[in-house]
């Protein structure tokens, strides 16, 4: 038993023992493995130190403590074949670096400002540099460390994120204005332009550059107004995506590489933000605008602005005002920012641009400028296209046709406007002969603008184009109303053309009926607001016809160009919004107001002498700027007008010119000296305020009512009326077949009265003066149907012959005044014809008795109110303002309404009458 046990002890032990060794082996293999586990790890970190500072960076402690450690040799050994490799790759790259910089950046692009700051660049604008300098960015090297340039891409390449650092705001604005100073510099003038907006700020950004703030090359914003800005640019994203597209390409770039031609300027839009977050909505915007903006040749450089683009942008972050990392470089390469170019230089060389710009842009461009090296050669049937003004030296087009139908123009006094209406017509009339376009002229304003271009007594030429010329028609509203009842009737004849040709619009009716004469018609209306400025028919009547044309007027060549000072001449249309909006293309003086749409302010900041040309109904992004040259001074139209004349004056009629400040004159007047004698005699009253220069008259045929009443105490208007009538009714008939019975109890008429009945006497007829008027009525009266010939009565101011025709004798019958009631009535249907004038309507009245107003069947009002003239215009409303040497006319045979007519001007010696 007791040996069994000890063996079972000694294997146990045995057992034991070799656990125990099992257990020694393994902590002995991991003692180790940790030992040499920590000696590595102490050789990484000496490593780690040792990079981090740099093998030839150390302090000669430094050093000395790394080399106390056990890993020395063995790290030292290591890192210098690596380091040693590297430098073996590297020793080409700053050189390859400094390659890339002066390739890419040449000229104002990378090289020093010494080289080219204060000249103006010549580059065209059709390619840009691909780099930008900004600073150098030094590396150690094997045996010297090796600097090379730091260059950035913009323009059409990326965008720009710069972040400050605390006290860095003069070096981020040295960046920026370097940057800027080498794009101004590097094209020529006009091919660039820089918006700047800082929200803290509004005048003192950037205040070097000020001198370019005057030209277009330069623009500040509002601080609170970022969205005007972003606005603009989404707008001229718009604009050059949609012209891009229509030629097949998707950006600024291509399209400027297919064309050869520059097209449109970059843009670099500067943002000084304050490092919070934009508002959602602007953020929204720019994050937007960021997005098209480098296809459209747009590049925006964003100071503390934090946004998340999704497009290419460079970064730029300050460490101090010398220092920043660049994404171009990496975060282990400090740049060396340029010193700011010095102030001095950076003001003349501002200065040197703007000047080199304004004289490219306005200067020295004339109205012959305008003007093609050969006269009419352009066809109409698509379109009228001419250019009106420049902007930095190159054309600026106005189109009208079927996109841009109709033209608003606005402008306060003396900002130009009658100067632009003078480019335009001269620039389309030298361009498109009479044959393929008409002008209608109106202007309401007093003054004869347009007058210079119908023939004159110092100048017998005219504008071949113009049909209609109507000056100093503020008063005679009525002429515009013609005017546009004249297009709305050729809108019709030409709508019914089309149809008969099976077409829809002036282009093809031309080429189904090569034959016809369809040219455009252009219609200016200059203060057209005067149109509406009654609340009357004229207005109503005036509203409904613009509307007409305006729809309408697109497909059949019908233009209407409407030009107006003040904000009144627009605000007319509030509440037409047709007329309103037809007119898509809109031009807009200096200051002009409302003429573009409510958000676009391009007019406020227009220079002198220039117009803002939008196509695009008022929208920001169709805004064009033009100078527009002097076509008003002395000369300058008339000699183009002169050429013009010369060639086309025998093949087209004088324009028909109406002047509202001129009556017309009897003898002159074709409807006047065209008369003859005829079986149905006409009075003439005087002149229709028509398109036609046409007389209107009453006919006097052997019919009931056939009387002329003239009402009113205005003398001279009644005079002129009553001799136009005369004279006109005795060219018309045969001597001796009538008698002309004149009666005037007005003292201050008879000498005119009694030289009418001399003249109608030296013209051979029977003329008597009476002055017992009433036994002359009776005479006629009893003897109406026995009279051998036609008799006229003139009766001047009957009202003051009323007493004596009621006078009775004792034992009499019928006064005078009865008979003159038989007259009256009777008179006409036996070739008795009363022109009679009445100086109130009372007392035409008090003439007429209980017989009411038929016997007078027309009639002409002079100072008298219109709801007085009702009963004689069959209960009607009678509008009616009286003014002077005007008259309301009203024929019962031939009107609906009564209409406004201008009497003649009576000849010499009846003048004051
Ligand atoms: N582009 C221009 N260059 C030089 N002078 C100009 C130009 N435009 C207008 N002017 C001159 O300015 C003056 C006013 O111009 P214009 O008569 O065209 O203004 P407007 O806006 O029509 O004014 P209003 O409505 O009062 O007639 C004229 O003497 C004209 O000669």
């Amino acid at each position: 038993m007791g040996s069994k046990a000890s063996e079972q002890r000694n294997r146990v032990v045995t057992a034991l023992e070799r656990v125990r060794h099992q257990i020694g082996l393994v902590l002995g293999a991991a003692a180790g493995a940790r030992q040499s586990a920590e000696a590595e790890l102490a050789k990484l970190e000496l490593e780690q130190r040792i990079v981090r500072v740099g093998m030839n960076n150390s302090t000669s402690d430094q050093y000395a403590e790394w080399s106390r450690h056990p890993a020395a040799n063995e790290v030292f050994g290591q890192l210098g074949s690596v380091r040693g490799q590297f430098y073996a790759d590297w020793e080409a790259g700053p050189n390859a670096l400094r390659d890339l910089v002066a390739n890419n950046a040449p000229g104002p692009a990378g090289q020093q400002p010494g080289n080219w700051l204060g000249r103006v660049g010549g580059n065209p604008g059709i390619t840009a540099p691909g780099l930008w300098r900004i600073g150098s960015a030094t590396v150690p090297g094997k045996d010297v460390p090796r600097t090379f340039d730091v260059a950035i891409p913009l323009l059409d390449e990326s965008h720009l994120s710069i972040n400050s650092a605390p006290k860095t705001r003069a070096a981020v604005d040295g960046i920026v204005q370097n940057l800027l100073m080498r794009i101004l510099s590097t094209f020529e003038p006009g091919a660039v332009r820089i918006h700047l907006w800082d929200v803290g700020q509004l005048t003192a950004i950037l205040p070097d550059l000020y001198p370019l703030s005057r030209t277009s090359a330069l623009t500040l914003y509002d601080p609170g107004r970022l969205e005007d800005l972003l606005d603009e640019l989404a707008g001229h994203i718009r604009r050059i995506h949609a012209t891009g597209m229509q030629a097949g390409h998707t950006s600024l770039r291509e399209i400027r590489r297919a064309s050869g031609q520059r097209v449109e300027p970059f843009r670099v839009a500067v943002l000084y933000g304050n490092g919070e977050t934009l508002e959602p909505e602007r953020a929204r915007e720019l994050k937007r605008v960021a997005t098209g903006a480098l296809a459209a040749g747009i590049c925006l450089i964003l100071i503390d602005v934090p946004t998340m683009l999704s497009t290419s942008v460079e970064s730029l972050s300050l460490h101090d005002d010398r220092h920043a990392v660049s994404s171009m470089t990496g975060p282990d390469l400090i740049v060396d920012l340029d010193q700011p170019m010095p102030s001095g230089q950076v003001i003349r060389a501002a200065g040197r641009i703007a000047e080199a710009l304004i004289a490219k842009q306005g200067g020295p461009r004339a109205f012959a400028d305008l003007l093609p090296t050969e006269l009419g050669k352009e066809s109409s049937a698509r379109e009228l296209r001419a250019p009106v003004g420049f902007f930095e030296g190159e054309a600026v087009e106005v189109v009208i046709g079927d996109a841009s139908p109709h033209v608003l123009i606005g402008g306060p006094s003396g900002s130009g406007k009658t100067n632009f209406l003078y480019s335009l017509l001269g620039s389309f009339a030298a361009r498109y002969s009479p044959d393929e376009l008409a002008l209608y002229l109106l202007d309401f304003k007093e003054g004869v603008s347009f007058a210079g271009l119908a023939p004159g007594r110092r100048d017998a030429s005219w504008l071949p184009h113009a049909k209609l010329i109507g000056v100093n028609v503020n008063t005679d509203r009525e002429f515009g109303l013609a005017l546009l009842r004249y297009l709305a009737d050729e809108l019709r004849r030409r709508s019914a053309a089309a149809k008969l040709h099976e077409v829809t619009n002036l282009a093809d009716l031309r080429e189904q009926d090569p034959g016809g004469h369809w040219p455009r018609i252009v219609a200016v209306i200059d203060e057209f607001q005067y149109l509406f400025a009654g609340r009357d028919g004229v207005t109503s009547t005036a509203t409904q016809l613009l509307e007409d044309i305006a729809r309408r007027g697109r497909s059949q060549g019908i233009h209407l160009v409407l030009a107006s000072q003040d904000v009144a001449g627009i605000e007319a249309f509030w509440g037409k919004p047709a007329v309103f909006e037809q007119c898509t293309l809109r031009i807009a003086m200096p200051k002009a107001r409302r003429v573009l749409s409510e958000t676009n302010n391009a007019a406020v900041s227009a220079p002198k002498w220039h117009a803002v040309i939008n196509h695009d109904s008022g929208v920001a992004h169709g805004n064009q700027l033009a100078h527009v040259p002097d076509a008003s001074s002395k000369d300058v139209f008339v000699k183009l007008q002169h050429r013009l004349w010369e060639r086309y004056s025998e093949s087209f009629k004088r324009p028909r010119l109406f002047d509202g400040a001129h009556s017309p004159v009897l003898e002159q007047f074709p409807a006047f000296n065209d008369l003859k004698p005829t079986k149905k005699p006409r009075a003439l009253l005087g002149q229709s305020i028509d398109v036609d220069e046409a007389a209107c008259g009453v006919d006097l045929p052997k019919a009931p009512g056939r009387n002329v009443a003239v009402l009113g105490a205005a003398t001279a208007e009644a005079l002129s009326i009553m001799d136009s009538a005369a004279r006109s009714l005795a060219r018309q008939h045969p001597h001796g077949s009538v008698e002309f019975v004149l009666s005037c109890p007005i003292e201050a008429s008879l000498p005119a009265v009694t030289e009418l009945a001399e003249r109608l006497r030296a013209e051979g007829h029977r003329a008597t003066l009476v002055d017992d008027l009433p036994s002359r009525v009776i005479d006629i009266a009893e003897n109406l149907s026995t009279l051998d010939r036609a008799q006229v009565l003139l009766l001047y101011g009957v009202d003051a012959s009323i007493p004596a025709l009621e006078a009775k004798a004792p034992g009499q019958l019928k006064s005078g005044l009865d008979q003159l009631r038989v007259l009256l009535k009777q008179g006409p249907g036996h070739g008795v014809h009363t022109i009679g004038w009445w100086r109130s309507i009372a007392r035409l009245k008090d003439t007429l008795g209980f017989a009411g107003t038929d016997d007078i069947g027309s009639w002409a009002a002079l100072d008298v109110q219109g709801n007085e003239l009702s009963p004689f215009a069959a209960g009607q409303v009678v509008h009616w303002s009286p003014r002077p040497g005007r008259a309301l006319f009203f024929d019962r045979t031939t009107h609906g309404a009564p209409e406004v007519i201008i009497p003649f001007q009576r000849p010499e010696g009846l003048l004051d009458g």
